[in-house]
């Protein structure tokens, strides 16, 4: 696994302290993010790829400085929002994977073979020529996991990718993010996807109070929450 490194890292927006003295070696298959709202974890998630910069401290990816090579650490991270439209640039299904591989330098066959194989494995062939916006929210989600996935990242970073979908689309996703080969880390507050899970970090009020196997961990977020 690449792994996540958060070294000392504090965040603030003018006064306000969103992030404060964050420590964590993440190299687990599968880590957990929860938190209450506003707790600082989109923030927290959103360091990795370099969408928010720490104002003190350093995120590290797979070794890399996000801050000093935040192109090479972009090409290894794939980022999921909690709303796929977010995500999706392109008018139909078929082009919006196609966009993924552009500047690939991969010659047009392959691109061509690689969106095909991307349509079949996630359910979206018959979608194909759609516009994007016809397509459900699961769909959606599916397709902006799908894309991401074709860029070959060595990470998955999901910000509640299930928060706008029913429970059947919740399944759906979680499935598919459970099967990951590559590292995943994961903010939810469908707290049932972290079963099995190999660590949940809990964040409160922007520190981490909790870092633990996902029962020890979610019995305190829960306990936090009462
Ligand atoms: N650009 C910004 N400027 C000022 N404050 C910000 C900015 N971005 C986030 N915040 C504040 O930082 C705090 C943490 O926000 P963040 O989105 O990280 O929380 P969260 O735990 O992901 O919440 P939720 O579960 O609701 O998504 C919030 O109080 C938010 O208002």
């Amino acid at each position: 696994m690449p792994g996540v490194r958060f070294e000392q890292v504090d965040l603030r927006y003018e006064r306000r302290t969103v992030l404060e003295s964050i420590d964590l070696d993440l190299v687990e298959h599968r880590v957990g993010i929860v938190g209450a709202n506003g707790s600082g974890k989109s923030s927290l998630v959103r360091m990795i790829n370099g969408l928010v910069r720490p104002t003190s401290g350093r995120v590290l990816v797979g070794g890399l400085d996000v801050a000093r090579e935040t192109r090479r650490v972009r090409q290894r991270v794939g980022f999921l929002f909690p709303d796929a439209d977010h995500q999706i640039v392109m008018p139909t299904v078929r082009e919006d994977l196609a966009f993924s591989l552009r500047g690939s330098g991969l010659p047009a066959a392959q691109v061509h073979e690689r969106v095909e194989g991307a349509l079949t494995a996630y359910g979206l062939a018959e979608h194909a020529d759609h516009p994007c916006y016809l397509l459900s929210g699961g769909q959606k989600q599916l397709l902006a996991l799908a894309a991401v996935l074709l860029t070959e990242p060595t990470l998955i970073v999901a910000d509640e990718p299930t928060t706008l979908l029913d429970l059947r689309n919740v399944r759906a996703i979680s499935a598919r993010l459970a099967a990951l080969e590559q590292q995943l880390i994961l903010v939810t507050h469908h707290l049932e996807l972290l079963d099995g899970f190999d660590r949940v970090v809990v964040i409160d009020e922007g520190r981490v109070v909790a870092d633990d196997a996902p029962g020890p961990a979610l019995e305190r977020y829960v306990e936090l929450l009462g």
